[in-house]
């Protein structure tokens, strides 16, 4: 495995976890980190053996958003240029399940970062918000867009307008979080449900992903055949047969990932 210098990725199993590691500047998201985690990222996509990642930050912070310092300097000729967040994209479409473990802060590109995830897992502590505005910017991360389909229109322009922070219940009341945890048990909980995932059949599960991600770039009809048509293909797979026989069976499935 890669040796990295702000990020620590370890192996278990199917799953992978990589864990943001800038603790003093509360893992802010400079390039150098970008750059390391959309590598792992797309690296641990390519192996087949790989069924699950994680993505988390400390207990204190997630990531407190994009590195104020770096952009500081930068010019609009630096910024539209190099494309700057262009590299984002790549993770946004690793077709492996992200699952996002927030503990404390979820600021700016963080909460961005934990919008690009497929699952958002947040601690009690969890705070999240989009304070670009405060800086005199906007999110630049997808925030603008993520945000708005994740928990509607009046709320987002409510976060992204004042800038102001929201706790993990009212994210989940929202529908931003798919589960609240306690703080103890975060890291045990994202990856239970990363094992759970890992242990299905992995093409299903990419096929599963792309279709859910099809209802945000197409219409009602066009997903619904989208759906259909990848359901159809689903019965080319030897996990199909394996789980239809393992249910009639009565046992568990092997899943060969084939
Ligand atoms: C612009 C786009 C497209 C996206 C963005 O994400 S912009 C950034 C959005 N995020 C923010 O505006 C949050 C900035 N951070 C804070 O407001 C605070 O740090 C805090 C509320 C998250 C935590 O406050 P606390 O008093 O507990 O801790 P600090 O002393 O302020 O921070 C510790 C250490 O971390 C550095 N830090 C924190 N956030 C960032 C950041 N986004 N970029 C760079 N550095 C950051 C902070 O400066 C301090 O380091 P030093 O002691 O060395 O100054």
């Amino acid at each position: 495995m890669t040796s990295y210098e702000n990020i620590i990725v370890t192996r278990d199993r199917r799953t992978a976890t990589i864990t943001l590691n800038r603790p003093k500047a509360l893992n802010a998201l400079n390039e150098a980190l970008m750059v390391e985690v959309v590598e792992a990222a797309t690296t641990l996509d390519a192996d087949r053996s790989v069924g699950a990642i994680v993505i988390t930050g400390s207990e204190r912070a997630f990531a407190a958003g994009a590195d104020i310092k770096e952009m500081a300097a930068q010019s609009y000729q630096d910024m539209y240029l190099s494309d700057w967040f262009t590299a984002w994209d790549r993770l946004a479409a690793v077709r492996t399940p992200l699952i996002a473990a927030v503990s404390g802060y979820a600021l700016g590109g963080g909460c961005e970062l934990a919008m690009i995830c497929d699952i958002l897992i947040a601690s009690d502590t969890a705070k999240f918000g989009q304070p670009e505005i405060t800086l005199g910017v906007i999110p630049g991360i997808g925030g603008s867009q993520r945000l708005t389909r994740a928990i509607g229109k009046a709320k987002a322009m409510d976060l992204i307008l004042t800038g102001r922070t929201i706790s993990a219940d009212e994210a989940e009341r929202a529908g931003l979080v798919s589960r609240v945890v306690p703080a103890a048990s975060l890291l045990a909980e994202a990856a239970e449900v990363a094992h759970k995932i890992a242990e299905m059949s992995l093409p299903a599960v990419y096929a599963a992903k792309e279709a859910v991600n099809r209802s945000f770039e197409s219409t009602l009809t066009e997903g619904i055949l989208f759906e259909r048509r990848t359901f159809h293909a689903t019965f080319a797979l030897d996990d199909r047969t394996e789980g239809m026989t393992a249910f009639t069976e009565k046992r568990p499935p092997k899943f060969t990932h084939h």
